[in-house]
């Protein structure tokens, strides 16, 4: 259980030293092995321009550019094309001193190597690779084999119970029903109900992972806090596909942690879904963490947009991205940028 310490404290600092390790790759996979730093050396080049010489398809392209801008080796110019900067220049071989000899020397990590792959590949080679927290179509899912889907949620529930008490606070008060899509471990449903004692609320995700959540809204309810005792009265597990199943009408629906995981398309059949279930009045949260808009940073985010890029289908997107796609699904985005911790915010949308 949180305590008034553990909730004051932002954790960040480790999440951040976690996620370096993708942005690293990225950095040795860019100038190593793709040479975008002696692609730009000519000559400034728009994204599209880059990622056609380079061959990246988007996703890879939206994670790799944005986290070079962020480490500052790139910049986008006045004309919107992405320059080196003074720092990059000590990235390409015209340069003399460069730094590449001394770089050159993790360029054969295998970390590395793979990523290599990956962003020319837009994801491991093996499909079935790069899928954690991923259930799309009729192929197998670790979110469905009990022993994975209860490592991977049980692997999340830390962040969750941090996170939670946070998150539950900055959400809307009402009365009302809350649906939280592919919950999880249903932390933050567990906590906004504490906070909203006369309503609903309903976790949706895969079978095996709401095996877990019951039995952690179990030792939720015998915690001793204030109210703890009368959540679970108000919780209804629902095991479902959020991707083709009817998603149940709701006041509030959240979307925790959830867009990173799919690319584009994906979010935005989501987000016409998740439209579609609110009722007048209703509002979708998305609780993430945000690339600028003017993607080229913040360097935290880019770091775990790599790390997304290596696990899942999906990446992190700017506000921007996700206020287009609220908008296309008939929704009025807010503009309410929230931030919680460990480099996560919320935004919301209103139907
Ligand atoms: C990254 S986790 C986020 C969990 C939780 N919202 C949190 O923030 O802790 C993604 C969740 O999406 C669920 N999920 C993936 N594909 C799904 C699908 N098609 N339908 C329902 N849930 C799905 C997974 O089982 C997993 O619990």
């Amino acid at each position: 259980m949180p305590n008034s310490s553990t909730i004051q404290l932002d954790l960040a600092p480790i999440t951040r030293h976690l996620r370096a390790m993708f942005g690293s790759r990225l950095l040795l996979a860019a100038v190593h092995h793709l040479h975008v730093f002696d692609e730009l050396s000519a000559g400034p080049l728009s994204l599209s321009e880059i990622s056609n010489r380079l061959q990246l398809s988007e996703r890879p392209a939206m994670v790799l550019f944005p986290a070079l801008c962020a480490m500052e080796l790139l910049h986008y110019d006045d004309a919107g094309k992405l320059r080196i900067t003074e720092l990059g220049r000590y990235l390409t071989q015209d340069q003399t001193p460069n730094l590449t000899g001394y770089t050159g020397l993790e360029k054969d990590d295998l970390g590395v190597l793979e990523m290599v792959t990956r962003l020319r590949n837009d994801g491991p080679l093996d499909a079935s690779e790069g899928i954690s927290f991923v259930k799309e179509g009729e192929g197998p899912s670790p979110m469905d084999d009990t022993k994975l889907a209860r490592k991977f949620t049980l692997g999340l529930a830390g962040r969750a119970r941090h996170l939670s008490p946070i998150v539950a606070a900055n959400i809307s008060k009402r009365e009302g029903h809350l649906l939280d899509v592919a919950g999880g471990t249903g932390f933050y449903t567990y906590e906004w109900l504490l906070n909203n004692p006369t309503s609903t609320a309903t976790v949706l995700d895969r079978p095996a992972v709401l095996a877990v959540a019951a039995e952690l809204l179990d030792e939720f309810s015998r915690s001793g806090r204030p109210g703890a005792d009368r959540v679970k009265a108000r919780v209804t597990l629902a095991p479902g596909d959020m991707l083709t199943d009817v998603i149940p009408q709701t006041d509030i629906l959240l979307a925790a942690s959830l867009f990173h995981d799919w690319p584009t398309p994906t979010c935005q059949t989501l987000a016409n879904r998740f439209a579609s279930a609110l009722r007048p009045g209703g509002e979708l949260w998305v609780h993430d963490a945000f690339l600028n808009d003017t993607l080229d940073g913040p360097l935290p985010v880019t770091d775990y947009s790599a790390q997304l890029f290596w696990g899942t289908k999906g990446r992190c997107y700017s506000r921007s991205e996700y206020r287009i796609w609220f908008t296309q699904a008939g929704l009025q985005p807010t503009s309410e940028n929230i931030p919680t911790q460990m480099d996560y915010g919320l935004i919301w949308a209103r139907k």
